[in-house]
């Protein structure tokens, strides 16, 4: 004899426990359990879409590291609610030297190799606990956590180290290294955060005045130049 759980039905079906689908009663059941199960699906199609574009509009489409916009809408809200977590905030922003003339020699598109190589770079090097952002075109913030400047310097200057010695390949087999400015500021409250990014952005451009592959923050005695 069939048994009746054998009536072919979607599988999703099984998931309700009726004996029998045969009643008035329990068709109704059925047919409410049903609807219940897509208006659940749509909720859920619409949940992932959400997340899916908000991922999207965090994450710059190139590197696909973290953008500008993930900083103010994520990261500085965690460092509020868990201020002993993170705070103080080393802000080291970096800017690729002379890639315009990069792009120029060698072409848009081992550019954005270049750039993405570079986001490899900053993912291997820094600590898990650093964020590492593109903040817009080649321009770069990494913020460490739990950090004074004086620690961060040494982070990048080990880091500039890293890049200037790092090769990278053409399609043509040529051999490019790259070089960036950098300026580090502090921020020991999330308030604080704006302006020590305005700072570190006058130390880039003090880096950049003294002749770029430069990490300027305080302690640097050339930094009011
Ligand atoms: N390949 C590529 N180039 C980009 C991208 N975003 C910005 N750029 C280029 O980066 C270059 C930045 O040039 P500039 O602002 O003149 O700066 P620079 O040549 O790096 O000179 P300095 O900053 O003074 O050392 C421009 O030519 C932009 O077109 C990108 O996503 N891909």
């Amino acid at each position: 004899m069939i048994s009746k759980t054998k009536i072919n039905k979607p599988s999703w079906l099984n998931l309700i426990n009726i004996d029998s689908v045969y009643s008035f009663d329990k068709q109704r059941q059925v047919f409410s359990f049903i609807s219940e199960y897509f208006r659940h699906r749509s909720h859920l199609a619409i949940a992932d879409i959400t997340l899916e574009q908000k991922q999207h509009a965090h994450t710059d489409q190139l590197t696909g590291a973290p953008n500008r916009r993930f900083i103010s809408s994520h990261f500085l809200k965690l460092t509020a609610s868990r201020p002993a977590h993170y705070l103080p905030l080393s802000i080291l922003l970096i800017d690729l030297d002379n890639f315009k003339q990069l792009n120029d020699s060698y072409g848009h598109d081992f550019g954005d190799t270049v750039l993405i190589e570079f986001t490899k770079l900053l993912e291997s090097q820094f600590p898990a606990t650093a964020l590492k952002a593109r903040y817009g075109g080649e321009e770069f913030v990494v913020i460490l956590p739990l950090q004074t400047t004086l620690e961060a310097s040494i982070l990048a200057n080990r880091f500039r180290e890293c890049v200037q010695n790092h090769v990278m390949l053409t399609d043509k087999h040529q051999r490019v290294s790259l070089t960036y400015s950098m300026g580090i500021a502090q921020a020991n409250s999330v308030d604080d955060y704006n302006n020590a990014l305005k700072q570190a952005d006058q130390y880039l451009y003090s880096a950049k005045a003294q002749g770029r592959n430069k990490v300027v923050s305080v302690h640097d005695q050339h930094a009011s130049e």
